[in-house]
């Protein structure tokens, strides 16, 4: 498995796209709405990863949850699979508890899972394949 993104909360993506632009010396890819997430996106490439950035699009948005119990920062990491169904399967016979274990449609021509970050050591951690 490799590092597909890193998602960061942020409460301003336009505050946050012209400081991440600074630091990476490259414009955003891609932006992105994923309503059902209530999350608007913005992509940048860092080698063979990405790093995602996370506004909230509504009042009820995890993001906007996260952001107001612990502040912006790293809220995701998101770990690209061939396969996920098969890894959804793999990993609850392993004992680890999903979110929801229905893959659905997230950003960038992905579909997600998430692993509740309370059995992965606090870190909320999201499964993705490339759409076919
Ligand atoms: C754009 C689509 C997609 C992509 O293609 O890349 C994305 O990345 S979408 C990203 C946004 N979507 C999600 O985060 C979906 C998955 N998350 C959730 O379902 C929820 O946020 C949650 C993790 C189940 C928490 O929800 P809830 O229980 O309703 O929220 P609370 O605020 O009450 O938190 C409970 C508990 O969990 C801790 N928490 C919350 N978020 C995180 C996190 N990102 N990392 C680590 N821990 C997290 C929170 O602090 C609470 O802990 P305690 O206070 O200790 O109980
Ligand atoms: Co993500």
């Amino acid at each position: 498995m490799k590092i597909e993104h890193l998602g960061i909360a942020v409460k301003s993506l336009e505050n946050a796209d012209l400081l991440f632009s600074k630091l990476l010396g490259a414009e955003p890819y891609k932006h992105e709405t994923v309503e059902r997430e209530g999350v608007t996106t913005s992509f940048y490439k860092t080698g063979e990863s990405k790093i995602e950035l996370l506004e909230a699009s509504n009042a009820e948005s995890p993001i906007a949850k996260f952001i107001e119990k612990r502040g912006e920062g790293i809220h995701h990491i998101a770990l690209g699979v061939e396969n996920i169904a098969k890894e959804v399967e793999r990993l609850k016979k392993e004992g680890f508890i999903f979110i929801s274990e229905e893959p659905k449609e997230g950003a960038d021509n992905k579909l997600v899972v998430f692993l509740h970050p309370k059995s992965t050591n606090g870190v909320l951690v999201e499964l993705c394949q490339e759409k076919p």
